[in-house]
């Protein structure tokens, strides 16, 4: 079989739409036809747009097939299309439903296979697809969700993720403070043309984000009578620069050099050209693919599903009831092989060692190192500035801090927070990442459990902000042996003082989605961290991990 033609059918909130791939002709060639359900005032209602999908749906289904059967050169007593996808979710289940009994009652008339995908996965596959990438970090900015995504052996994994509301809804959310209709992210964009910067929250923890505190905040700013197009300015260079910094720590992290974009709100200009930039400045590279692809379509789950129906992934109806939880994470990737080798090891072996956000220059001779928090030329100059001044002022006082209770950290020379410089010792002979232990990552448990029972966080305790080995500074070699394995923390420029057990919950929670990340065995390492972690903290923080871990945060906003 050289090529296939697929249809596929999206409806999982606003967007009723159809479409047709035929893998012979190309992206470029796949057909659309949406049809968009436009709130007359608020949000979205669950009801309305069941009504819009129950609508439009026959409608945008009726026009392709239509395009199929006049684009087909089979002969008549064949359908046009070989397998008909649909989005399972997630989404609105009212919506859902009416997408899937459309999609069952094509493949039953047409008698061809059902193929079941997933939303999310399609949002960032279409990019993959476009850009031709091999392994790319997938960020997804839509309406109902913000994640970072990368594949590792047989699924997506979520790197790090909003803890409240989606991007797009955060956005939609003060839009309709503001009394602008539905959907507010184009018209933010718009009044932020005339817009002057002011200070707003800024919530990131490690590549996990949160936007409720920068939503109040806006809001109050605008009862305020600040103007709104300063908010609106102000609201987008925060919100994509945390977007764009976890992403930038996410190819740090993992190692990899491809970044795609996906989602609706992936349609921003601001957005784009921040992480394009942030790209350019560390030598990655960086694809979005155009907006029509970006915004919900039926187009992205068309060519999903002719990469799934290729791979024998289709569905029984029995077993096609929609999901309106599915997480990207519970995917099987059936359509992808092999595992994807990085270039950290390259990275790692050159003397300027590059982080997500510092330069850190090394002198052998004197095994000491200068650390450099460098201005991003992504971020608006105001809020780059106040970043790395806090972030040295932050990692030199929290790594004194550690040491002091006992987790061995580098000692600091020199902090110069006007320059975000920091002299300091070069410790361990690798990252945790690359040299991940049972034993090692338990220690970890130990060192995060004792530094939150003396009230603080590390912030961004990833495989590689740990360094092991018995190599180092004068730490090590003033121990009798000078041999000994240890573990240190490094980098605690975004940790901060906290008696909440959530804060100590989540420090765990981003050590472990950086070990889902980075190693092909991550249960039992994860169960390693929390052993540790239980020989020194306390089991309350193990519980609320459970809880942060179970939280569904995938809820469409309405
Ligand atoms: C589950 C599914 O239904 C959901 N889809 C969804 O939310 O539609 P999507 O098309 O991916 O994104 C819509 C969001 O994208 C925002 N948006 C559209 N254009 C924008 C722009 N120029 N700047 C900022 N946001 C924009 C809208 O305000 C809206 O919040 C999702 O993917 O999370
Ligand atoms: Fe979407």
């Amino acid at each position: 079989m050289s090529h296939t033609r697929i249809l596929g059918i999206e409806g999982t909130a606003w967007a009723a739409s159809a479409a047709v791939y035929d893998t012979a002709a190309g992206i470029d060639a796949v057909f659309i036809e949406t049809d968009a359900y436009e709130p007359e005032s608020g949000g979205i209602h669950p009801r309305e747009a069941a009504e819009h999908m129950h609508d439009a749906i026959p409608r945008v289904v009726e026009r392709v097939l239509e395009h199929a059967r006049e684009t087909f050169d089979g002969p008549d007593s064949e359908p046009p299309v070989d397998a008909v996808a649909f989005s399972r979710g997630p989404g609105l289940g009212p919506c859902l439903r009416i997408v899937a009994t459309a999609a069952r009652a094509l493949s039953q008339a047409l008698a061809v296979p059902l193929v079941g995908v997933n939303h999310m996965v399609a949002h960032l596959e279409i990019g993959r697809h476009t850009a031709a990438f091999g392994s790319p970090i997938c960020l997804n900015a839509s309406g109902a969700n913000a994640h970072l995504l990368a594949y590792r052996n047989g699924r997506y994994r979520v790197l790090g993720e909003t803890m409240d509301t989606g991007v797009g809804n955060a956005i939609d959310k003060f839009t309709r403070h503001v009394g602008w209709s539905h959907p507010g992210g184009p018209k933010v964009e718009a009044a932020a043309d005339d817009g002057e910067y002011i200070d707003l929250p800024y919530v990131v923890k490690g590549m996990d984000f949160s936007f409720s505190g920068i939503m109040s905040a806006a809001k109050q700013r605008y009862d305020d009578e600040i103007p709104v197009e300063d908010v609106c300015f102000s609201l987008q260079e925060t919100i994509f620069a945390m977007l764009t910094e976890v992403a930038e720590r996410a190819l740090s992290v993992t190692g990899r050099d491809e970044l795609v974009l996906g989602g609706g709100v992936g349609q921003n200009a601001r957005l784009r050209a921040m992480l394009a930039s942030m790209c350019a400045q560390r030598g990655a590279d960086f694809h979005a693919p155009e907006p029509r692809f970006l915004r919900d379509n039926a187009g992205m789950i068309a060519v999903l599903g002719a990469e799934m129906y290729a791979a024998g992934d289709t569905l029984a109806i029995e077993h096609s009831r929609v999901d309106p939880n599915f997480r990207p994470d519970q995917v099987p990737v059936t359509w992808r092989e092999g595992d994807d080798r990085t270039r950290a090891d390259r990275l790692e072996a050159e003397r300027e060692i590059r982080g997500a956000e510092a330069v850190v220059d090394l002198d052998p001779a004197s095994g000491r190192a200068t650390k450099r928090r460098r201005p991003k030329r992504y971020r608006h100059p105001e809020l780059d500035e106040r970043l790395r001044r806090e972030r040295t002022t932050l990692e030199a006082r929290l790594t004194s801090l550690a040491r002091r209770e006992g987790v061995p950290t580098p000692v600091l020379s020199d902090v110069d927070p006007h320059d975000a410089r920091l002299e300091l010792e070069y410790v361990g002979e690798a990252d945790l990442r690359d040299a991940v232990s049972i034993e090692r990552v338990r220690t970890v448990g130990r060192h995060l459990a004792t530094i939150h029972e003396a009230g603080f966080v590390h912030g961004d305790p990833t495989t590689r902000n740990v360094r092991v080995g018995s190599g180092g500074g004068s730490s090590t070699r003033s121990t009798a042996s000078g041999e000994r394995d240890r573990t240190w923390l490094i980098d605690f420029g975004l940790g901060y003082h906290t008696d909440h057990v959530e804060d100590y919950a989540m420090d765990l929670h981003v050590f472990e989605q950086s070990l889902v990340g980075t190693t092909d065995d991550p249960d039992r390492l994860c169960e390693a961290v929390r052993d540790g972690y239980r020989e020194v903290g306390d089991e309350q923080v193990l519980e609320r991990l459970r809880a942060v871990e179970n939280r569904g945060r995938y809820v469409v906003d309405s």
